[in-house]
């Protein structure tokens, strides 16, 4: 038994996620208790700088800098807190807060084209039109991908004086990988069932999924996983753009739900190359960010809709590209769906994928016992576990990376 902090501030930037968790176990008898959950909200202006900076804003080497340290701050402050009121935690995994994401071989799967602000690459600026991207020249070797998450885990070690774990990402990005999706394989061992394919899906800024088929013969060479595209990321930023900044998401979906979806224009969204792009593959804000949601509104001029109907058409886009996504990746579609994440609660958006998914049961994680809301908080305290008695943490067959590694960098917490 191992008391963990799992710490995570993911695409939509609302927050940090914490968890403390008891873990035992290591693979197919892991198991954890999660002791405390908790959201820390970002102070307004920090989050203000960290969105900008994930939409392109050009800032100097001290201002990364500074923002490095007030997110390292911000969490080894929400890893104190979690443990109020409970045993001393031995180890922290800490993802970070991501905010550049580049998948590998610089064709543009996500990671480039989006244009947003601050943007000086000389390339197509149309993020529903970038795509593949051109070849690379004959003989030079397909770049590696690159993802950067600050909050530096040296710091939160010397803060908390607990060990920790952090920079999760790079070592299977030097592998050849996508960086991610990490958590599916954390996934597989705690969500597994001896008899159903199971699909969990994350619907957080950015969706991802992790397909995990019935525990028999070789099921763990069957586990895929990877990112869907929009979660709630251009329903966020369509919110916040339709209240002029007053809100920030649409709680339970109730504004798209009081409108229609345009279907014509989610069909032609639904060309969009990265839905096409056959998994492993990876994405981020870089390209469903705000100039893909400029590119939305421009598209939808044509059909003069509501803002409710625009929410509605930008809902049923996030829940028809996770539909065709299975459709047309998946080796079978799955007999249950999960999810998990801020999106869970979109009840609007559970209602369409449902729809979308037919006979499929669709559920949330917390109905087999595991929660929607800290699931990945809970995933890096498992991999930090992991890490820490070095077993590898990525899944090659979700990431791409040629073979297992042992994720993340330890900083031993020690005050001088
Ligand atoms: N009650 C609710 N109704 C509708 N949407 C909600 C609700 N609660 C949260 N959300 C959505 O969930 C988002 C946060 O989800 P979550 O914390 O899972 O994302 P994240 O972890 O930052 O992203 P990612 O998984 O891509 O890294 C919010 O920005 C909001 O859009
Ligand atoms: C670079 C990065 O932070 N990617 C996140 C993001 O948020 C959702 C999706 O895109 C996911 O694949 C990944 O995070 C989760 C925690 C993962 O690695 O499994």
């Amino acid at each position: 038994m191992t008391y963990v902090i799992g710490l995570i501030s993911g695409t939509s930037v609302d927050g940090i996620d914490a968890a403390l968790v008891d873990i035992s176990g290591t693979d197919l008898d892991l198991k954890i208790e999660l002791l405390a959950g908790e959201t820390y909200p970002y102070p307004v202006e920090l989050r203000e700088r960290i969105l900008a900076v994930c939409a392109g804003k050009a800032i100097s080497m001290a201002e990364l800098a500074e923002l490095d340290d007030a997110i390292a701050l911000a969490f080894a402050q929400a890893a104190q807190n979690i443990q109020n009121g409970h045993k001393p935690a031995s180890l922290i995994g800490s993802h970070g807060q991501t905010i550049y994401h580049r998948p590998p071989g610089g064709g543009g799967e996500g990671g480039k084209g989006r244009g947003g602000e601050g943007e000086t690459r000389g390339i197509d600026n149309s993020p529903l039109l970038y795509g593949r991207g051109s070849p690379a020249p004959l003989g030079s070797p397909a770049p590696l991908g690159y993802s950067l998450q600050l909050g530096r885990g040296a710091v939160i070690a010397h803060l908390t004086a607990i060990t920790t774990i952090s920079n999760f990402r790079a070592g299977d990005i030097a592998a050849g990988g996508q960086g991610a999706p990490l958590v599916p394989r954390v996934d597989a061992y705690l969500l597994s069932h001896p008899q159903e394919g199971r699909c969990i899906q994350n619907i957080g800024g950015i969706g991802n999924l992790a397909y995990i088929p019935p525990r028999r013969d070789n099921w763990l060479e069957k586990i895929l996983g990877w990112d869907t595209g929009p979660g709630n990321s251009l329903l966020d930023l369509a919110v916040h753009h339709l209240t002029a900044g007053a809100k920030i998401y649409d709680e339970n979906g109730n504004w798209a739900a009081s409108g229609t979806p345009c279907h014509p224009l989610v069909e032609q969204w639904l060309n969009q190359d990265y839905f096409h792009l056959p998994p492993p593959k990876s994405t981020g804000r870089e390209l469903f960010g705000v100039a893909y949601l400029h590119q939305c509104l421009k598209d939808a001029e044509i059909y003069q809709l509501s803002s409710a109907d625009l929410l509605a058409t930008l809902t049923e886009l996030t829940a028809a590209s996770i539909v065709q996504n299975y459709r047309t990746f998946l080796p079978q579609m799955p007999q249950q769906v999960f999810l998990c994440g801020g999106g869970s609660r979109n009840l609007y958006l559970k209602h369409r994928l449902q729809i979308l998914l037919q006979s499929i049961p669709v559920l949330t994680t917390d109905e087999v016992g595991l929660s929607a809301d800290f699931k990945e908080a809970i995933a890096f305290a498992v991999l930090a576990y992991w890490r820490n008695l070095g077993i590898p943490g990525n899944l090659p067959a979700a990431t791409g990376a040629s073979q297992e590694v042992l994720l993340g960098e330890i900083c031993l917490g020690t005050r001088d």
